[in-house]
């Protein structure tokens, strides 16, 4: 026989509740010149705007011997700079390391959350090619790859330097750093504020995810 209506909901709901613990979001890039870590660090901001989320943030050579911490989290962001079109070496060789790791051991990344954000010196700099190689990294993973969801900026009369998305990005969030301007000045506070939208919607984005494997998880038997 089935459980009554209203024994059945309060069950639900003390799941619920007990399952409500902090999501871990982690971030992982690689910076050569720092530039590219600001952009990591406001997309850290962004997961910390979201309660019930907490940050990881660690770079590509740290990631390499923390796995452990990756596989805990529900969400992984990816990060790098734009080097002759693709990531930097250092972040290859983290996700060479990944095949190894994560992959052969049963794709223990399988159904997390995965984003990406690169910065380059050249406003396309062919940006995009990048975040194609993340997405697709993500895909080798068996994860779900969550998008920018900005409207792209300036693409009108109206457009300004100061828009989000202001490089007109859909897969993930771009930044653009002039060469010849220190990680104190570049890349500017628009494309920083793109990165903390991205955290914030990755982090809502596992939110609904963790809550939504707890509704679909199925009811215990009944004795
Ligand atoms: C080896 C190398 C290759 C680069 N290739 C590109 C490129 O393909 N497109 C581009 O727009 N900028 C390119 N740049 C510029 C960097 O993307 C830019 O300086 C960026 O801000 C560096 O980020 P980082 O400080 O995090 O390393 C390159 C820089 C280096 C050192």
């Amino acid at each position: 026989m089935m459980m009554d209506n209203g024994n059945a909901t309060a069950g639900l709901q003390t799941k619920l509740a007990n399952d409500r613990q902090l999501i871990d979001v982690a971030i992982v890039f690689d910076s050569g010149y720092g530039h590219t870590e600001r952009q990591a660090a406001a997309v850290r901001q962004g997961i910390e705007d979201v309660d019930g989320a907490r940050a990881l943030l660690l770079t590509a050579d740290e990631a390499s011997t923390r796995w452990n911490e990756l596989n805990a989290a529900s969400a992984i962001i990816f990060g790098t700079p734009t080097y002759v079109g693709a990531a930097s070496a250092a972040f290859k060789t983290f996700q060479e390391a990944s095949s190894q790791e994560i992959m052969s051991k049963g794709y223990l990344w399988r159904d997390k959350i995965a984003a990406g954000f690169t910065n380059s010196g050249s406003r396309s700099g062919d940006k995009l090619a990048v975040l194609i190689q993340l997405a697709l990294f993500a895909a080798q993973h068996g994860m779900h790859w969550v998008s920018l969801d900005l409207p792209p900026a300036n693409c009108s009369s109206q457009g300004s330097e100061d828009d989000l998305n202001r490089l007109g990005f859909w897969l993930g969030a771009a930044a653009q750093s002039n060469t010849d301007e220190g990680p104190q000045t570049a890349p500017p506070a628009a494309d920083l504020a793109t990165a903390r939208h991205l955290g914030r919607r990755v982090a809502k984005t596992a939110l609904q995810f963790a809550a939504g494997r707890v509704q679909a998880r199925p009811e215990p038997a009944l004795t």
